[in-house]
């Protein structure tokens, strides 16, 4: 294991998509080596196998797995049947397969052979796949045509290897202009953004701070643009915190929240660079998928997040996709509705809840999961003051009776700080203030960043404090500064 002193410096790059790219790139390359096929001109019956070249190229340029190139190799084993001039193309069926995965073989496995720093993959590849798939042609070749074995071991064997050698040539010959011109539109990463590792599974990454989630000099940049939107954050979370976080808007909080779900870096295309330690696991050593059972997430558009028809539905889903039993997912379903409150909307179609109610299904399924921490990114938003408080009350609930830590994104602080144990302020991507709700609200105020969101109550407070008058505490409900103005009248009067 690479051991790592300085997390700052460890980068993890990630290109935003690029599922479908290996189908974009083989069908271009499959389409040109059918071209070449077609209009190249043979040397003594010896012509280079254009299709198996090109599907080496794709395959070196998008490593797809086994099954995409076994998808690979048998199109261009149909291309080949539709254009084979030998009076046997079927064979094409099977050998072409086999010389994709022969391909994706020694991609997966050989691509620390290099040559004065260049790859030899394309080499190889056309080498081995070449004679591989010739091989297994020309010998279904001889038994469907009955040919003699003297032709077999001294004429097509030998030619397999002639032609697995031009492809050694060709091979490579369209691999670097390929790569080149890809990378230039952007379609895959350039040799020097390949150089940079974004595959952590050998670092040893231990977190240095306490606490269930420990962010470690996160730095995030998103592809294409200069200024960071997280700069050198470091923040722990200790296990049943209630921490909101708040800061003007394009200050970083969602993605602080991203980086929390593992969203950043796997989702979002972009380099990240420290690291983020979810129950002591590093985020770039594990998968959105695999976080979601340790983080659960509400978006601010949470709807976007609903896709049953059914509340009972919409609760399964996740977990049916996670392979769950039913017995399973029947006994999470009635677990977090009765946290939410809702166990007698079980039935109910979707269309028919509110919206306070399709949010509280959204933490629902967030929460039969399991997961020990509760991400909410702007919760309150698009609620009323009456929703704004019951989710605020629920949330509490979640936090103090089933022991959720939650982290809370919010702009308007007077609902969510009587619950909350710990306020930070986040300011052009860096943690300005990080500490219990008073202290943050008392730097708010007296730096004056983002005061506008220090709740009216509390202002009020500070501005009697300058004053002259001493409070014993905090002034986060209306209830806390009527009973200190109480202490402060003549007893007669109170
Ligand atoms: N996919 C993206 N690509 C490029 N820049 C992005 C992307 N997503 C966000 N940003 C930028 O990153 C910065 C931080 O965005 P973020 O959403 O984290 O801020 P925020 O504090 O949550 O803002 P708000 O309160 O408005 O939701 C913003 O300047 C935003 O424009």
């Amino acid at each position: 294991m690479k051991q790592i002193t300085d997390i700052a410096s460890l980068e993890f790059h990630h290109r935003q998509g690029g599922q479908f790219r290996w189908i974009t790139i083989t069908t271009l390359m499959l389409a040109i080596g059918t071209i070449l096929h077609l209009v190249s001109p043979s040397v003594a019956g010896i012509t280079p196998n254009w299709t198996i070249a090109t599907y080496c190229v794709a395959i070196c340029l998008t490593k797809p797995s086994y099954t995409q190139s076994l998808g690979i190799g048998l199109v261009a084993a149909l291309v080949n049947v539709l254009t084979s001039k030998s009076g046997f193309p079927y064979g094409n069926l099977i050998s072409e397969p086999a010389g994709a995965l022969t391909c994706t073989l020694i991609v997966k496995n050989l691509a620390f052979i290099r040559f004065k720093g260049h790859s030899c993959l394309p080499v190889l590849t056309g080498l081995a796949a070449t004679c591989m798939s010739g091989g297994i042609f020309v010998t279904i070749l001889k038994f469907a045509m009955g040919l003699p074995n003297i032709v077999y071991f001294t004429g097509m064997l030998p030619l397999v290897f002639v032609i697995g050698l031009l492809n050694a040539v060709v091979t490579p010959l369209m691999y670097f202009p390929a790569l080149r011109l890809f990378a230039s539109r952007g379609i895959i990463d350039s040799l020097e953004e390949q150089s940079v590792t974004s595959d952590h599974s050998g670092y040893d990454l231990k977190p240095t701070q306490e606490g269930i989630v420990s962010m470690e000099h996160l730095s995030y940049i998103h592809n294409k643009q200069k200024v960071p939107v997280l700069n050198d954050v470091t923040l722990a979370i200790q296990p049943g915190d209630f921490l909101v976080i708040t800061g003007e808007s394009g200050s970083g909080k969602s993605s602080l929240c991203m980086a929390l779900t593992g969203a950043i870096p796997h989702y979002f295309g972009g380099v990240m660079k420290g690291m983020v330690y979810v129950e002591g696991q590093a985020t770039t050593q594990t998968t959105i998928s695999k976080l979601a059972n340790k983080v659960g997430a509400m978006l601010d558009d949470y709807d976007s997040q609903l896709v049953a028809m059914t509340v009972e539905e919409e609760i399964a889903f996740s977990l049916e996709n996670q392979g769950v039993a039913p017995e399973q997912i029947d006994a999470a379903i009635t677990e977090s509705l009765e946290k939410v409150h809702m166990t007698e909307y079980r039935q109910r179609q979707l269309s028919k809840l509110s919206g306070g109610q399709r949010q509280r299904l959204v933490i629902a399924s967030v929460l039969a999961t399991s997961p020990e921490i509760l991400v909410f990114d702007e919760p309150t938003s698009a609620l009323d003051p009456e929703g704004t408080r019951d989710f605020y009350e629920l949330i509490h609930d979640l936090n103090v009776q089933y022991g959720h830590t939650i982290v809370v994104v919010e702009h308007s602080l007077e609902a969510a700080l009587p619950f909350a144990n710990r306020l930070v302020l986040i300011d052009h991507g860096h943690i300005l203030c990080d500490g219990n709700v008073e202290e943050t609200l008392r730097y708010m105020y007296e730096k004056n960043v983002y005061a506008s969101a220090v709740p009216k109550i509390f202002a009020c407070q500070l501005d009697l404090e300058r004053a002259g008058c001493q409070f014993t505490a905090p002034w986060l409900s209306s209830e806390t500064a009527v009973a200190a103005v109480r202490q402060l009248l003549p007893q007669d009067r109170s």
